[in-house]
């Protein structure tokens, strides 16, 4: 086989080996892990291996030779190599150790990031495909600056789990109450970043208790051991199954003897899913086609290709297609553009990121050059703190940047996708990798507009501002606790302002209605505001149905990203009892069909799993929950 691009792909490339299957790839968990020597991360990472009595080895090539000999291992080889093959391609060679264990339930790939100086640019390498964070706190020394840091960083790197496991139990006497302060300490922390799923395991590392075995010594505690959790921790939807996405990897022409040319699109599913007989637009020509063959791994017809499966597809039309192009649906499609705002990591030691700078940009498979045209902030990673003066990155800094690329990139948001929102720059003169990126978004604004800083610094005015989001069905209660919160407030003198869904739809959201478009027009409109208040000083009371789990992610990470609290308040009322209460009406004309795209009846409530307080009927009357809520927040 060859590619048009030259590189010879039979035997070695994408269609010859075995590749993870559609469920294998939910029993895969990569893991990356992130605390120092002191903290006891090799100890514990040492009792998973041992305990679990797990194969395992530092080396991928033994891995690969023990594969080969066995030639029933190819599909855990292919399991491992795969995730790495990126980086190889990319040419990052960082100080990640990778390792490899596997127990009947899954298989595990970690990512051990070394505790150093460089720890900022390997937690980046290691971490940018990681499912699950596991960060080691000491039980003795509780939530410090560098547990904050890793913290910030999983959370910045979109990993979707977060494990805390507090180790050296057995030094503080298995206590109940310490464990407690440094979960609430540390929770209290991750309500201002974008974390999703948090956990936190007491653990002796050293002991074993409570990695593999439960802890006969904590009996207090009732969740699962560290093992255990990792082995069901439910990772299958964190996957982007809704945007169809394939960046082309190579062209192939196989030979099938027919004399006729035949050509296949080889490459890895980074988003959803392809079908035979899809409609498929190509990027960035947008021609359109049909798919009228995938080819699996190891050269079997497959009807489906999904996120993270390696496949070739074959297309009705002959379309000039080349390395670096992306696949994906007409009516679904990724940014086409130049010009993007994203946070970038700097990795060199020797040289500084410059307004400016020229670097070889590699998004997916695509290859370009692009040209930093602006630094809005570069950020502390410890203190979060953002210095807008800033006009240059050292090694491990990261800031929110402006890029202009000479060819047009095909990209999502890197929350939507982390596969098709990230890039790496790369160094022409030296071919070293400098620098790693995440998309924020694409700059449809003019690349001369800056970000323009203040002179009242946050610190300076008299209140420190914050948004309390409330979120449940059409008459779940969320008014009516919002105007108890924002009486109680001002009342109390603090300034507090309610944005309620039906009053910002009567100014500023008037032009949108209840598509799921304009829905979600309606939540980033109103994060942005809320952001505003609070980033005055106010308390913004949002009281917004927000149904899509995306978008109120969005919105508390607007609000991660300035430094700002954000509190979800999910108002969980169940639909039968708002049905019932119907104050409006709207049920029963949703019901008659009199209005259509109802939330509940004919258009989707996603409920959070993420929210920061739960309240239900049970809860009281509106007062009495506003007034929980408020001490609860320490308000
Ligand atoms: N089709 C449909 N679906 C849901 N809600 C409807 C609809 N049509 C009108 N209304 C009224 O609009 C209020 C919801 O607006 P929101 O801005 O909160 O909705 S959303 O967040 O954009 O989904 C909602 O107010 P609340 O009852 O206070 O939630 C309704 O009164
Ligand atoms: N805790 C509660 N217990 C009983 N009824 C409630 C409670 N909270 C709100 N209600 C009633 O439910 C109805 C809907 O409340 P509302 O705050 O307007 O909901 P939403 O803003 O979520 O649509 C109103 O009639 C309100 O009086």
């Amino acid at each position: 086989m060859s590619t048009t691009d030259g590189t010879v792909t039979a035997g070695t490339g994408l269609l010859s080996g075995a590749h993870e299957s559609v469920d294998t790839g939910t029993a895969l968990l990569r893991l990356a892990t992130a605390g120092s020597v002191d903290d006891g991360k090799s100890t514990l990472i040492g009792r998973l291996l041992f305990d679990s009595k797990s194969i395992f080895t530092d080396q991928m090539e033994s891995i690969e030779r023990t594969s080969a000999e066995r030639g029933d291992e190819r599909a855990d080889l292919a399991l491992l190599t795969d995730g790495l093959r990126a980086e190889r391609e990319q040419g990052i060679t960082i100080d990640v150790a990778y390792r490899y264990f596997a127990t009947p339930q899954r298989k595990f790939i970690i990512a051990d990031t070394p505790g150093h100086v460089q720890y900022t640019r390997n937690m980046v390498t290691g971490a940018s495909t990681a499912d699950l964070a596991l960060i080691l706190v000491d039980a003795r020394k509780g939530v410090l600056e560098q547990t904050r840091r890793h913290a910030f960083l999983s959370s910045l790197l979109g990993i979707p789990h977060l494990t805390v496991c507090i180790n050296k139990m057995d030094l503080v006497d298995w206590s109940r109450e310490r464990f407690t302060e440094i979960r609430d300490e540390f929770t209290s922390f991750a309500a201002k970043l974008n974390v999703t799923d948090l956990t936190f395991i007491p653990v002796s590392a050293l002991r074993g208790d409570n990695v593999v075995e439960s802890s006969a010594a904590m009996p207090w505690y009732e969740g699962r051991p560290l093992l255990s959790h990792l082995e069901n921790v439910h990772i299958a939807s964190d996957r982007n199954l809704i945007d169809a996405r394939m960046p082309v990897q190579y062209v192939i022409r196989p030979q099938r003897g027919d004399g006729a040319d035949h050509r296949a699109y080889a490459g890895t599913v980074a988003g959803g899913v392809f079908s035979r007989g899809d409609e498929v637009v190509v990027l960035p020509s947008g021609f359109e086609t049909t798919i009228t063959d995938i080819w699996g791994p190891g050269g079997n017809r497959v009807d489906e290709a999904f996120a993270s499966m390696a496949v070739s597809v074959e297309l009705a039309d002959e379309i000039d297609i080349v390395r670096g192009d992306m696949l994906a649906r007409p009516n679904n499609r990724p940014y086409v553009g130049r010009d993007i705002d994203a946070m970038v990591c700097w990795f060199a030691d020797d040289t500084e990121l410059q307004v400016g700078g020229s670097y070889a940009i590699m998004s997916g498979t695509r290859s370009t050059r692009a040209q930093v045209t602006g630094l809005n902030y570069r950020l502390d990673v410890n203190s979060l703190h953002r210095d807008e003066t800033a006009d240059r990155l050292q090694l491990n800094e990261i800031a929110r940047l402006t890029l202009r690329t000479q060819q047009p990139l095909m990209f999502d948001p890197y929350r939507r996708n982390r596969e098709t929102g990230s890039f790496i720059l790369i160094d022409e003169a030296t071919n070293k990798t400098v620098g790693a990126g995440m998309i924020s978004a694409p700059m449809t604004r003019d690349s001369h507009v800056v970000w323009q800083s203040t002179k009242v610094a946050r610190e300076h005015r008299p209140h420190r501002g914050a948004t309390i989001w409330l979120t449940g069905l059409s008459g779940s209660g969320k008014s009516s606790v919002a105007v108890e919160l924002e009486r109680r407030l001002v009342a109390e003198g603090r300034p507090a302002y309610l944005m309620d869904g039906d009053n910002l739809r009567h100014g500023l959201n008037s032009d949108l209605g209840f598509s799921d478009d304009d829905r979600r027009e309606n939540i980033r409109r109103t994060s942005e505001v809320a952001a505003l208040f609070a980033d005055s000083g106010a308390v913004a009371i949002v009281s917004l149905i927000s149904p899509f789990d995306d978008e109120r992610r969005r919105a508390r990470e607007i609000h991660a990203e300035r430094d700002l609290g954000f509190h979800q308040i999910f108002v969980d009322t169940p639909m039968e009892e708002c049905e019932r209460r119907d104050p409006k009406g709207l049920y029963a004309k949703a019901r008659r069909g009199e209005i259509s795209r109802f939330t509940g009846i004919d258009s989707p409530y996603e409920r959070p799993t993420d929210a920061d307080i739960v309240v239900t009927p049970a809860d009281g009357t509106p007062s009495e929950v506003a007034e929980a809520i408020l001490r609860d927040l320490g308000l």
